[in-house]
């Protein structure tokens, strides 16, 4: 998908990757509507971008996404100032096991709502004009992650929930493509970690600084570009980190594998 003229939504952008990615789609010519949480900061952030880019192509609306009313509100304004929707990026998240219910309801429920929202506007069948939805999971939506298990199972449904939209036989006619932003470790404030927020923190943070890796920010943009630019990305789990590089990865087991022969060729000519 070109980027020039095309009208995105994003959750979580007043820092961090969001931000990034806002500053991506703008040097490209997208129009960009950021809601986030943290009113000073996206606040900033906007101003920033309005002066480089210019008033009429970024704003900032303050929503929390978990409060369903302010969620739907911004999306609704976006619309109506934008005229539309193209692209959908439901970013915000946090990684906090003492928060671990208000996490599983930032990164998963939220994500599900604004998926919805997305939806809900963009289906050709109901007279919208189709779009694209990214939704950012993350390298803990792949692998278990002992210090947080929480975070690491929201991903991994992050990435169930938005492969099974793609997978499903009606996303060509809605004109809709769904795909999932999956960043190893980067260099925002997600990364802070304090003891109580997750278990063998310090070790934790140690395996990531000294194994992984951290990536600048900048590479994760590089990775969510190249998602969106790629045309056949429906369903598609882009994994970008410093040792990872930018890479299409597949995650499935396919139960179909697993039956006789001839069950596999009946249910091939039933699907
Ligand atoms: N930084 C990493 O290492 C990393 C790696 C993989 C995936 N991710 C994912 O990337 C996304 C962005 O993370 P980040 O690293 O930029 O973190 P960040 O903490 O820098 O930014 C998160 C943003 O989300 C906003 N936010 C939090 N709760 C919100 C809410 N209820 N409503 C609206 N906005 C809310 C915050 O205000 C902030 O602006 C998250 O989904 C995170 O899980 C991050
Ligand atoms: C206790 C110290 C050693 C922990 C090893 C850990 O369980 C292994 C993880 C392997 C892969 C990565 C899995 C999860 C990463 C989780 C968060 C990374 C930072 C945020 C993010 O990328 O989303």
């Amino acid at each position: 998908m070109k980027l020039e003229g095309k009208t995105v939504f994003i959750t979580g952008a007043a820092q961090g990757l969001g931000q990034g990615i806002t500053e991506a789609l703008l040097e490209r010519g997208a129009k960009v509507c950021i809601a986030d949480l943290n009113r000073e900061k996206g606040e900033e952030t906007v101003n920033q971008f309005q002066q480089r880019f210019g008033k009429e192509n970024v704003f900032f609306i303050k929503a929390d996404v978990t409060n369903e009313k302010e969620f739907e509100d911004a999306f609704k304004e976006a619309v109506s100032r934008l005229g539309n929707i193209d692209i959908m990026v439901n970013n915000a998240g946090i990684m906090d096991e003492s928060k671990w219910e208000l996490m599983i309801q930032i990164n998963v429920t939220s994500l599900v709502r604004g998926t919805n929202l997305a939806i809900g506007h963009m289906n050709k069948v109901t007279g919208g004009k189709g779009g694209l939805i990214i939704n950012t999971a993350s390298v803990a939506g792949f692998a278990p992650g002992v210090s947080f298990p929480v975070y690491g199972g929201t991903k991994h449904a992050v990435i169930g929930f938005t492969t099974s939209w793609a997978a499903n036989p009606n996303v060509e006619s809605m004109g809709i493509r769904f795909a999932c932003l999956c960043p190893s470790p980067a260099d925002t404030a997600l990364l802070d970690l304090k003891d109580h927020q997750g278990m063998m923190v310090s070790q934790f943070t140690k395996f990531i600084n000294e194994v992984l890796g951290v990536a600048p920010v900048s590479k994760i943009v590089e990775g969510f570009i190249t998602l969106v630019e790629k045309d056949d990305n429906n369903g598609a789990l882009l994994l970008v980190g410093k040792n990872e590089g930018i890479q299409f990865v597949n995650r499935f087991y396919d139960p179909m594998a697993s039956l006789p022969k001839q069950k596999q060729s009946d249910a091939a000519k039933t699907s």
